[in-house]
């Protein structure tokens, strides 16, 4: 059946912080993979992540944001960087902003704790004889050999003069690279998501909410079982909305490098590749 609308699961039971019996876990994962199957996305409510740490992570970056181009452009990738895997590496924090390193570490720590126990839920959903499968394969996260990342995005507003372009997109039709992505977006809205129908649904952005949803990554492991759906962030259609500007952050998982992405079901649908590999060849593809 395909799903008109993105899923609410109420995450309280395995939320950061509680543990809960397999029972639970069980019924939690079917719920959850049931989503992940339908429209490859769900919101996760009562995740334990608190409001407070994701507002300071938000109002930080925004303050970054709002500042000229040309002190922004300091702590720019260098160009020749964005074509590599190079560029995810560290870079200076803005050492007059200290908020912004604090805040983004914060919500880094709790994204990488809440990304692990997602998957945990998910190998449940699978039936995967061993629970632990995906923490193993996510043991490194935060070190040189694992591209987890989460990032921080700010979408201007339109100037009034600015004549928007039929089709027009704030960010562009995409499948997310890694296995799961967590997603955190303000109250403007904008972003849509689409279905096995082929019809964009909007992700309305829910108080309180994290989104989660499949990348190309785990779709290839469960040999499209779950789905890494096309989402794009649509441009403000009305003129009151064009000085509205939007902010998400994203944190997207990787696997360690050294991983092997191998069809968990055995069908050899897709050939085996080592989780860097996968991800350098999207990016040769995108760049
Ligand atoms: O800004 C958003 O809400 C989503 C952005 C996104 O899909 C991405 O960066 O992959
Ligand atoms: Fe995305």
């Amino acid at each position: 059946m395909n799903t008109l609308y993105i899923p609410v699961i109420d995450f309280q039971a395995y939320a950061l912080g509680q543990d809960c019996p397999a029972a639970d876990l069980d019924k939690l994962g079917s719920e959850m993979c049931k989503a992940l199957e339908d429209i490859g996305f769900c919101y996760l409510k009562n995740h334990g992540i608190s409001q407070d740490v994701i507002n300071d992570a938000f109002s930080s970056s925004r303050k970054f944001f709002m500042q000229p181009d040309e002190e922004k452009e300091k702590f720019a990738r260098s160009k020749s960087k964005i074509l590599t895997l190079d560029g995810l590496e560290k870079r200076e924090w803005p050492s007059h902003f200290p908020e912004l390193k604090s805040s983004m570490e914060i919500l880094w720590d709790k994204g990488t704790e809440l990304s692990l126990k997602v998957f945990d839920v998910i190998a449940y959903g699978l039936n995967l004889e061993d629970k632990q499968f995906f923490r193993k394969c996510h043991k490194l996260i935060g070190t040189p050999n694992n591209k987890s990342l989460l990032r921080s995005l700010f979408y201007p507003e339109i100037p009034a003069d600015y004549e928007i372009k039929e089709g027009q997109l704030r960010c562009g039709e995409h499948t997310d690279y890694g296995p799961l992505t967590l997603l955190f977006q303000d109250e403007v809205g904008g972003l849509e998501v689409r279905n096995q129908d082929g019809q964009f649904v909007p992700a309305t952005p829910i108080p309180g909410t994290i989104l989660v949803n499949i990348g190309d990554t785990l779709q290839r492991w469960t040999a499209d079982k779950l789905i890494a759906t096309k989402h794009r962030i649509l441009m403000p259609s009305a003129n009151m909305e064009r000085g509205q500007t939007r902010q998400s952050i994203a944190f997207f998982t990787f696997s360690d490098d050294d991983v092997m992405i191998e069809c968990l079901d055995k069908s050899n649908k897709y050939k085996p590749i080592k989780s860097i590999d996968n991800l350098n060849s999207k990016f040769s593809l995108t760049y």
